[in-house]
């Protein structure tokens, strides 16, 4: 089911953990809210699950409203599947019961339970475990049981509220390919809540990134990381430097910056006027110089990346370093000539 949250607002005292919030998912799509500790994004998702009444605002689900003025449709009636960070399995249960549990609560019977619980099991690759008790399983497997019962319920919505985060990055690896393969599967719309950028980027067709109660971009990781709206997206996502510099002129999806001493072109959207402005350069927007150039610096930390080293280079009349992918370890003190091949110029 699609999922639209139209100016949504919740208050805590006077605190604001949704701030006129609005996003839509569409049918079948696998969205992602990131954002930093405490901006709202648990918070949106109870308002979505029927967890938390809205003080202000809407929200439907597949073109039905169930949240808005005087309406508050409870959890078990929005069809809705959550899974938390912490799984909320039944211990005393074991992995077939906890799958069970959601579909005897709803009165199926015995035959159409046990049918429904044995598909579920094998979508999640945990057949050969249904007699198991939770604390008997890996992280990951545990993981899989709580997706196993969203999958029971029938649920054409899920809403996972930072599954992996108590995941070892190996295990963590491993499941985003096992979410992605169960969202290919079930089809099921999907909003993930998570602080990891980098996981954001892996599984989302869409996203949105929060901030203190609200949303401050949303689109595919790809606009978003081309083409943040603002310093605290680009910061957020991914590794960037950002640079005082001065719009000379715009033409176009292209403007003429001053960067130091240096003229350089880089791309920006409709809203850029000339003057002072900040632009954010990329490590892969920045190339070694095959001859002398006036962006030179002085490399003051190398980090290696996997296959690439990262250069962090001080430029004079920089206000920022810059950061620079390399082939092959820099000493600390090199001179690197460098020379600007993208950017993007951040909106005021
Ligand atoms: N029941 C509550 N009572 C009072 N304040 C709350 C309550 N739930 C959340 N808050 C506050 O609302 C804000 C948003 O909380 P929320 O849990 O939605 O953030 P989050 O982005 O999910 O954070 P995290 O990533 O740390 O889980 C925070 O400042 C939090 O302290």
């Amino acid at each position: 089911m699609s999922i639209l949250v139209s100016a949504a607002r919740k208050l805590f005292g006077s605190h604001p953990a949704l701030d006129d919030v609005s996003l839509s998912v569409a049918e079948g799509e696998f969205f992602v809210v990131l954002g930093p500790s405490g901006c709202g994004k648990s918070t949106l998702l109870r308002a979505i699950a029927g967890l938390e009444p809205l003080d202000e605002g809407a929200i439907s689900l597949g073109g039905e409203q169930v949240a808005g003025p005087g309406l508050h449709v409870p959890p078990e009636r929005r069809n809705v599947g959550v899974v938390f960070q912490s799984y909320a399995l039944w211990p005393h249960m074991s992995v077939a019961q906890n799958v069970a549990f959601p579909l005897e609560s709803a009165g199926a019977s015995r035959s159409m339970v046990e049918g429904r619980v044995a598909t579920c099991l094998e979508t999640v690759e945990l057949s050969a475990h249904a007699g198991r008790k939770p604390a008997d399983l890996s992280g990951g497997q545990r993981q899989r049981v709580a997706l196993a019962r969203c999958l029971a319920q029938g649920a054409r919505t899920v809403l996972m509220d930072e599954p992996l985060a108590n995941l070892d990055p190996h295990l963590r690896a491993a499941m985003e390919e096992e979410l992605a393969a169960f969202h290919q599967r079930s089809g099921a719309t999907t909003l993930f809540i998570t602080h990891d950028q980098r996981e954001a980027m892996a599984l989302a067709d869409r996203m949105a990134v929060m901030w203190a109660g609200r949303v401050l971009q949303a689109g595919t990781p790809e606009e978003l990381y081309d083409r943040p709206c603002d310093e605290r997206v680009a910061g957020f996502i991914g590794r960037s430097s950002r640079l005082n510099v001065t719009v000379q002129a715009v033409r176009g999806p292209r403007a003429l910056v001053l960067l130091g001493k240096r003229q350089v072109e880089v791309a920006c959207g409709a809203e850029v006027a000339a003057g002072p402005a900040r632009l954010m350069l990329r490590p892969e927007h920045l190339a070694v110089a095959g001859e002398a150039s006036d962006l030179a610096g002085r490399v003051a930390r190398v980090t290696y990346r996997g296959g690439v080293f990262e250069a962090l280079v001080r430029v004079e009349g920089l206000d920022a370093p810059l950061l620079v992918n390399l082939p092959q370890r820099a000493r600390i003190g090199d001179t690197l000539a460098l020379k600007v091949t993208g950017g993007w110029l951040l909106p005021r």
